[in-house]
C-alpha cells in the first residue's frame, strides 16, 4: 500500500501543472478528452485510502486526549545536506557557527538560536534558490489585463512562475549553478538573514496576498532541522564514493538516484533524544 501511495503522490504532483482541456472548456468535464481526469481520480482515491485513516486516527487521539505533543512534518532538506556533504568546507563553516552559538556538547539547537545562525540560514536560502521542491508555483489567473515585469498578461490567462528558472536566472545570479551560501550574506554586516524573498528572485515562501501564511514557522522548522542535522552528525559520502550524486531526474526535480550518505555522531551520547 505504501508503494502505491508514493506512486499516487508522484502522479498527482506530475499532473499538478499540466493544463487540462476541461479547465478551459468546463462543458467537457467528465468526458476526460485528454485522459488526465482518470489518472488524477485514481491517484486521489489511492492517496485518500492511505492518508484518511491516519488523519482520522490522529483526530481521534487529539480528541480523546491520548496525544498531547506535536510530532512530524517536514523532510526535504536532504538535498541541502547533500550539497554541503559535497563541499566539506561549507559544511565546516555551518557546523562551526552552530558550535559557536550553541556551545559544543551543551545542548541541541533551539528556537532562540535561530537569529544568530546566519550562515545556516544562508545555506537554507541557497537550497531554496537552487533546489525548488516543484518546478512552478501554484497557477494564477489574471482577473484583468495587466503588465508584470514588462510582460502583458491578458485578462483570464493562466500564469505560472518557474521556480527553477527564477532561482537559476543568470541575469540575477552570478554563477547560478554554484551552491554558494555566501551570496546571501551581506559583507561586513550583521543584518539577520531571512528565508523569505519578497522580490521573487527565487521562491521560498512566495509573497503577497497568497504567499505562505507560515513564514515564521517555516523558517523556524527549516533552520532548526538543518542545524540539528549538522550539529548532531558529521556527514560523509557513502563508502567508495567521493561525492553525493546530485543529478536531478529527467522528468522531475528529485534526485535521479536515491540519496546515500553516512552520518557519524558528533555530540556526547546523552544529548541524543532517547538516550
Ligand atoms: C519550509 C516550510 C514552508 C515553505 C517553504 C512554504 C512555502 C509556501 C509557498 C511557496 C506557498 C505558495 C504561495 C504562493 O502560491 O504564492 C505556501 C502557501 C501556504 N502555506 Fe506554506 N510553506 C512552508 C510551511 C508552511 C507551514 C508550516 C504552514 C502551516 C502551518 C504553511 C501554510 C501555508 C498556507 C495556508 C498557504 C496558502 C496561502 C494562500 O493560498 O493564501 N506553510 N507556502
Amino acid at each position: 500500500m505504501e508503494v502505491l501511495h508514493v506512486d499516487a503522490v508522484f502522479a498527482a504532483l506530475d499532473y499538478l501543472h499540466w493544463s487540462c482541456l476541461s479547465d478551459y472548456f468546463p462543458c467537457l468535464r467528465g468526458w476526460d478528452v485528454d485522459g488526465k481526469e482518470k489518472v488524477i481520480k485514481a491517484a486521489d482515491e489511492t492517496i485518500k485510502r492511505y492518508q484518511n485513516p491516519i488523519i482520522e486516527e490522529r483526530i481521534r487521539q487529539w480528541r480523546s486526549g491520548e496525544r498531547k505533543e506535536m510530532e512530524d512534518l517536514v523532510d526535504v532538506f536532504i538535498t541541502l545536506k547533500d550539497e554541503l556533504i559535497n563541499q566539506p568546507d561549507l559544511m565546516a563553516k555551518a557546523t562551526n557557527e552552530i558550535d559557536k552559538v550553541v556551545g559544543k556538547d551543551k545542548r541541541l539547537v533551539q528556537e532562540s538560536d535561530i537569529e544568530r545562525l546566519n550562515y545556516v540560514k544562508a545555506c537554507a536560502r541557497e537550497a531554496f534558490r537552487l533546489h525548488p521542491l516543484a518546478p512552478f508555483n501554484a497557477p494564477r489567473v489574471a482577473t484583468q489585463d495587466t503588465i508584470v515585469g514588462g510582460y502583458f498578461i491578458p485578462k483570464c490567462s493562466h500564469a505560472l512562475l518557474s521556480r527553477y528558472g527564477l532561482g537559476r536566472n543568470p541575469k540575477v545570479w552570478v554563477d547560478p549553478l554554484k551552491f554558494d551560501p555566501e551570496r546571501h550574506l551581506r559583507d561586513g554586516s550583521d543584518v539577520e538573514v531571512a528565508l523569505t524573498e519578497h522580490d521573487l528572485r527565487f521562491i521560498s515562501f512566495s509573497t503577497g496576498r497568497r504567499g505562505c501564511l507560515a513564514t515564521v514557522l517555516g523558517t523556524c522548522m527549516t533552520t532548526i532541522l538543518l542545524a540539528r542535522l549538522l550539529q548532531c552528525f558529521a556527514w560523509t559520502p557513502p563508502e567508495n564514493a567521493k561525492t553525493v550524486d546530485l543529478a536531478e531526474a529527467e522528468d522531475h526535480l528529485s534526485l535521479a538516484t536515491p540519496l546515500m550518505a553516512l552520518p557519524r555522531m558528533r555530540l556526547a551520547p546523552h544529548l541524543y533524544p532517547g538516550n
